[in-house]
């Protein structure tokens, strides 16, 4: 590549830097997309490279396959209803250990190593949460235990973070009007967090290239959704498991008023550039 070249690809990139400058972005990082180190630095630098250009990048980071090992080792058994751990008292000091005390602490690490400045976030300093119900009680409906539904978000740790361009790195957890830890699906809170900041952006990294049409097919990506197309897919049983409370979340964020909401493959090396900086539709993008 010669020099052009390169000036020529800076330049490209002009466009949507001077759009996104100031801009916030909800970066919802997922467990699935955690295990492979190289990746995770990709990942991570491209992160460094956002908040570098002048958005404002708000991380938070899920860990569901961290915190399965974890609860395995301790002998513990785990099961999910909609893509939501039922999680008692033994599980929440689990995910509280990994989240809290492992994930945050790395993503961290890992992203002032790469030059970036970083700070974690407790979740439970931020979402006030109820009790998650599937159902109402008197419909049959059951508690899925110690899982927590933001009832309210205080955003002044993020705001702070945010005006020392510090990127805030929230951990999932949110706290009862008992006073009890709660477990929030990482999904549900990067909705409700990028719908409170009315952030410009949504973005999921997961494990699979957006919604598929067939779970079976990798290359049956939606690249527009709706919400009527959302609940067709969802009549048919194609959404199942993880990307139940993506696809839910995503939805209440876009009610909220958050511009873009994208479902991106965090296995393709660099898929945040592509997405900002090129007119390259990967993934899925979920529109109201
Ligand atoms: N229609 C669908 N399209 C894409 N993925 C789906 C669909 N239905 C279920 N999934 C599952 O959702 C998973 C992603 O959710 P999850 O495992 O919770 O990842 P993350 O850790 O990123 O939140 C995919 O790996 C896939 O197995
Ligand atoms: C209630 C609930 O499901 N909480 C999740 C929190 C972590 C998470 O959401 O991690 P991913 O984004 O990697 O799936 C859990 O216990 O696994």
């Amino acid at each position: 590549m010669t020099a052009a070249d390169k000036a020529k690809i800076f330049l490209e990139a002009l466009p949507y830097v001077q759009r996104f400058r100031d801009a916030r972005f909800v970066i919802k990082y997922g467990g699935a997309v955690m295990d492979d180190a190289e990746l995770v630095r990709h990942t991570l630098r491209d992160v460094v490279l956002l908040e570098a250009v002048g958005i404002q990048v708000v991380l938070i980071h899920g860990g569901g396959p961290a915190i399965g090992r974890a609860l395995k080792e301790a002998g513990i058994s785990s099961s999910f209803v909609d893509g939501l751990r039922i999680t008692d008292a033994a599980t929440m000091q689990v995910i509280e250990r990994v989240l809290c005390g492992e994930v945050g602490p790395s993503i961290v690490a890992l992203l002032e190593s790469l030059g970036g400045r970083a700070r974690q976030v407790l979740g439970q300093r931020m979402f006030q949460v109820k009790p998650f119900r599937k159902a109402a009680p008197e419909e049959g409906g059951h508690s899925l235990g110690f899982v927590g539904e933001p009832t309210s978000v205080d955003t002044n740790p993020i705001l702070s973070l945010l005006a020392e361009r510090v990127i805030p790195v929230v951990s999932p957890l949110g706290l009862g009007e008992d006073g009890q830890l709660y477990n929030i699906n990482a999904d549900t809170a990067a909705g409700c967090l990028a719908g409170v900041l009315r952030a410009e952006k949504l973005v999921y990294l997961t494990d699979v290239n957006g919604v598929l049409r067939d779970p079976q097919d990798p290359r049956s990506t939606i690249s527009v959704l709706n919400p009527k197309e959302v609940a067709v897919l969802q009549e048919r049983g194609v959404l199942r498991g993880g990307m139940l409370p993506k696809v839910r979340s995503a939805l209440w964020a876009l009610q909220a008023g958050v511009g873009k909401v994208h479902l991106l493959d965090g296995r393709i090396p660099h898929a945040l550039l592509l997405e900002v900086f090129t007119d390259s539709g990967v993934g899925t993008e979920l529109v109201p």
